[in-house]
């Protein structure tokens, strides 16, 4: 029998029981659900990520829909039991959903949401900051004057890569990965024009050994899956450039963790920018010793907008099909979805398995 899990509690009389195993920021999500009927329970229990049993003692006997978190095991088990208890629907609060078994929530016909179009500068904006900061080994830099050990300027002093005139190389060029090339390109190639500089151009590459063989700095925007799995091997950092960049945003399988720890080991002048690990929320033995590596804790979506506004479109995917509203035409168009000033369109912004639910389509 599972630990009963604290909880706190919107709207006690609401006639639909909405849970949510994490609390989320802002509050609009909270007061659209109870304005429309729901009882909400936001799980508060001291610890970060839930397991399967900790999900099952929340759902309870009856619950019409979650919002979960992707650090949670959303397979067979959990989905039957939320279908025990009379659910409909879940949204993970991010836009990936490899922690999730779509089949399986296909099997107990649950619509399972994501929250797409509110992250893609955010997340391409933290996969700039990495590359510019590992460029100019910027955290080395400030360990070392923190530490106390600044007694004056050196011409060898963290010497680091200039990007002016480099290759900047995108694998994944989707929503992401498109911003990124965007950012790092587009404004540079705009200046360059103006001060009448060869300009900047672009190409798409025919395989991904080019793009890594050709990149100065190279961003991973792949989703995970099992043909991205371990993408970057030790095979493929061996044929990319001893001064490279690689930063990963995405999902930290997409990269050999133990097979970089080495690399960086021989290549004290390659250098990466991790967002995302490969067991997360674990590094594998000896990243964090690197000074060539950068870590942050999967922070690329967390700004203020960003995050309130995932809590909202997850938590309308829940309520869309609670209420039996269609699905949004365009999951990437969320924005009348995001307006404090309005109420939102009857619809579930994001529901991946639609399709195979056969659930209709908005026509607004
Ligand atoms: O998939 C997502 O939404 C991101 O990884 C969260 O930061």
């Amino acid at each position: 029998m599972a630990k009963p899990v604290s909880i706190e509690v919107w709207n006690p009389s609401g006639k639909y029981r909405v849970i949510s195993t994490k609390p989320m920021p802002g509050t609009r999500w909270i007061n659209l659900l109870v304005q429309q009927g729901c009882r909400v329970e936001i799980c508060t229990e001291k610890k970060t990520i839930l397991s399967v049993e900790d999900i099952i003692a929340l759902i309870g006997d009856k619950c019409d829909g979650v919002i979960g978190q992707l650090t949670e095991d959303w397979g067979e088990t959990l989905f039957s039991a939320l279908s025990r208890a009379g659910g409909k629907a879940f949204s993970n609060m991010a836009v990936g959903y490899n922690n999730v078994d779509v089949n399986a929530a296909n099997k107990y016909g649950v619509a399972v949401g994501n929250t797409p179009g509110v992250l893609t500068e955010t997340t391409a904006e933290l996969a700039a900051s990495l590359s510019l900061a590992a460029a100019r080994r910027i955290v080395e830099a400030d360990e070392f004057m923190r530490a106390g050990l600044y007694d004056g300027w050196l011409p060898n002093l963290y010497v680091g890569n200039l990007l002016k005139g480099q290759t900047v190389g995108v694998i994944g060029a989707g929503r992401i990965g498109s911003a990124y090339a965007r950012m790092m390109v587009e404004a540079y190639a705009e200046f360059l024009k103006a001060s009448g500089e060869k300009p900047v151009t672009w190409k798409r590459a025919s395989s991904m050994d080019e793009v890594l063989r050709q990149a100065d700095v190279i961003s991973l925007h792949p989703v995970l899956d099992k043909t991205t799995y371990h993408l970057v091997n030790k095979e493929r950092l061996a044929i990319m450039k001893k001064e490279a960049i690689l930063v990963n945003c995405s999902r930290g399988p997409v990269i050999d963790e133990v097979a970089l720890v080495e690399h960086l080991r021989a290549n004290p002048m390659f250098r990466v920018g991790l967002d995302v690990f490969e067991d997360e929320p674990f590094m594998k033995p000896g990243l964090a010793d690197m000074k060539n590596a950068i870590v942050v804790p999967h922070i690329a979506s967390a700004s203020k907008w960003t995050r309130e506004g995932m809590a909202t479109l997850a938590a309308l995917n829940v309520l869309g099909k609670i209420k039996g509203y269609p699905i949004w035409s365009d999951p990437n168009q969320v924005e009348p979805f995001l307006n404090e000033n309005a109420p939102p369109p009857a619809a579930s912004p994001s529901i991946v398995n639609a399709k195979a639910l056969g659930l209709p389509v908005s026509k607004l």
